[in-house]
């Protein structure tokens, strides 16, 4: 479970995050939502400790990230897939991050397969990867650990429509199995597929959060609900 409580958070004199409260629950995919500058990479950021908080608190399994003792056996993050080394090979970044995390190399095996990387794929430098093939490698780096939680931002960024139906699968198979699953996205069809719940901000605040059926309760889709819900005069906020 991860827990968001009265967190705030600042760059200098930009409140990125303001006051913004709610629980991503195990069993359950829940889609993060808002505008661009909403503040939902650094809500994310915060989660797992890459950024202090002014105040309020994050908590995984009822503690800070940072107190968790091994946290990527706990927690699986992408949040940027651009980020890999661009040098190394998608095999050799994932025994990297293996021996880090201290998990065996038959895991890197393991996740290979699971994303769907070939043996050929993975001996290229992460250089020559398209943009879906380095989520997929993202993604392989989030569940060597076998984490009980994801972390995800745009996990379905520059995946191909038979790439975005796999990390629709593989996301609700991982919440089916009691999975705790947070993902950020701006891609509202594919959330309004794969979400259990919703949590959405806008301006650093929230918006809307609640159960995704309740909440689409008398709209068109979630596309309509979120225009409605974040156009700068409609703050108000539900929650279902
Ligand atoms: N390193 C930084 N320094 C200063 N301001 C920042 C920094 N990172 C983010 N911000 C500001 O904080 C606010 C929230 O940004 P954040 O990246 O969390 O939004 P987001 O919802 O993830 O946006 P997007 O959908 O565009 O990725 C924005 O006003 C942004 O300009």
């Amino acid at each position: 479970m991860i827990t968001v409580e009265r967190l705030v958070c600042r760059y200098g004199d930009v409140l990125a995050v303001d006051d913004v409260s709610f629980t991503a629950e195990p069993g359950r995919v829940t889609g993060f939502l808002g505008p661009n500058g909403a503040g939902k990479s650094t809500t994310l950021r915060a989660v797992i400790g890459l950024t202090r908080p002014a105040s309020g608190a994050t908590r995984v399994n009822g503690v800070p990230y940072a107190a968790l003792a091994s946290p990527g056996r706990h927690v699986g993050v992408l949040l940027d897939a651009a980020a890999q080394h661009v040098g190394r090979s998608g095999r050799e970044t994932l025994v990297l991050a293996a021996i880090l995390l201290g998990v065996g190399r038959a895991r890197v095996d393991a996740v290979l397969e699971t994303v769907g990387l070939t043996e050929r794929e993975a001996a290229r430098r992460v250089g020559t990867y398209s943009l879906g093939m380095r989520q997929r490698l993202g993604l392989a780096v989030a569940l060597l650990g076998e984490p009980e939680i994801l972390v995800l931002d745009e996990p379905a960024n520059g995946l191909d429509p038979a790439g975005i139906r796999w990390m629709r699968d593989l996301l609700a198979r991982f919440a089916a199995d009691g999975g705790t699953v947070l993902l950020s996205s701006h891609q509202l069809a594919e959330v309004q597929r794969v979400a259990d719940d919703l949590v959405v901000i806008g301006g650093g605040r929230i918006v809307a959060q609640g159960a995704k059926d309740d909440l689409l309760a008398g709209s068109q889709d979630l596309e309509e609900l979120f225009l409605q819900l974040t156009a700068p005069d409609s703050r108000d906020g539900i929650v279902a």
